[in-house]
């Protein structure tokens, strides 16, 4: 997990128990120490590496078909391995005995998806919090730009992370404004909160290229009814 979400969850540990069997999302409490994490970290990440890799190259591949069928069978003799021992579900959000938490799963961040980007959220002592990317190929939307959905992924993991940096705070609606095609490549989003009003949260950001800012984003972001009790 990036460093920014993590300190975000740390900080909500607390509540955690309580918020996340409230929302039915799969919480684990693992008897783990952060060094058996780091051990964990060194194992699986290089793999998700090399299945991101994967993901690029069989995109963008222009070899021979006898090579496409030869890594075709490769592949898939690769994912049985995986498949002979696997977890009943999703990942969820855990928790080591030291409180250290890591959502590997995640879309967003998690450690063990290829389909994550992946993001890592910093933020300041002002309260401004960014993300820098590299988007290529594999979320391409219309040609050369970013898809739309992927815009929003990243925009609503960055705000949730600004709204939540205080207390736990749930997506409750995201508008976006689409100023421009975002270019594939890198970029930058930035995120602030605008105002809090009770358990509600508004954060304001943007998604930005080398050129300037591509997508307006407004969130409102909640506080569990619990959380707050
Ligand atoms: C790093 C891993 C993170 C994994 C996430 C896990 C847990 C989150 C914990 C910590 C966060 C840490 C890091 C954050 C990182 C990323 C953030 C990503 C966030 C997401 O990806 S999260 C997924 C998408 N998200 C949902 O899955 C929400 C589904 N939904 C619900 O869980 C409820 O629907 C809820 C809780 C939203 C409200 O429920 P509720 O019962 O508490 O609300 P209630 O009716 O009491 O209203 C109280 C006041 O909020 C207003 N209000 C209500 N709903 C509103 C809405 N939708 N929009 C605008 N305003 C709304 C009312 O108008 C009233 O306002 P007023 O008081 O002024 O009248």
């Amino acid at each position: 997990m990036c460093r920014g979400a993590q300190h975000v969850v740390n900080r909500i540990l607390p509540a955690a128990d309580t918020i996340l069997h409230d929302h039915r999302v799969k919480f684990t409490r693992e008897d783990i120490d952060s060094s058996e994490l780091d051990r964990r970290r060194a194992l699986y990440g290089p793999l998700t590496e090399a299945v991101r890799e994967l993901v690029d190259a069989t995109i963008r591949t222009e070899v021979d078909e006898s090579v496409i069928r030869e890594v075709h069978a490769e592949v898939a003799a690769a994912a049985a391995k995986l498949r002979a021992k696997q977890l009943d579900g999703a990942f969820g959000l855990r928790f080591t005995t030291g409180g250290e938490s890591f959502a590997w799963g995640n879309a967003g961040i998690g450690l063990r998806n290829a389909l994550a980007p992946p993001l890592s959220v910093e933020s300041d002592a002002s309260g401004l919090h960014w993300t820098e990317v590299t988007l290529g190929a594999p979320y391409e939307g219309p040609p050369g730009l970013v898809h739309g959905g992927i815009c929003a992924l990243v925009l609503d993991h960055l705000l949730g992370t600004t709204a939540s940096s205080i207390e736990p705070r749930f997506t409750g609606t995201l508008t976006l404004r689409y100023r421009r095609g975002t270019p594939l490549g890198r970029l930058r989003a930035e995120a602030r909160i605008t105002r809090n009003e009770g358990r509600k949260t508004v954060v304001n950001g943007t998604l930005s290229d080398a050129g300037g800012v591509t997508v307006e984003a407004e969130g409102i972001f909640i506080g569990p009814a619990t959380a707050t009790a």
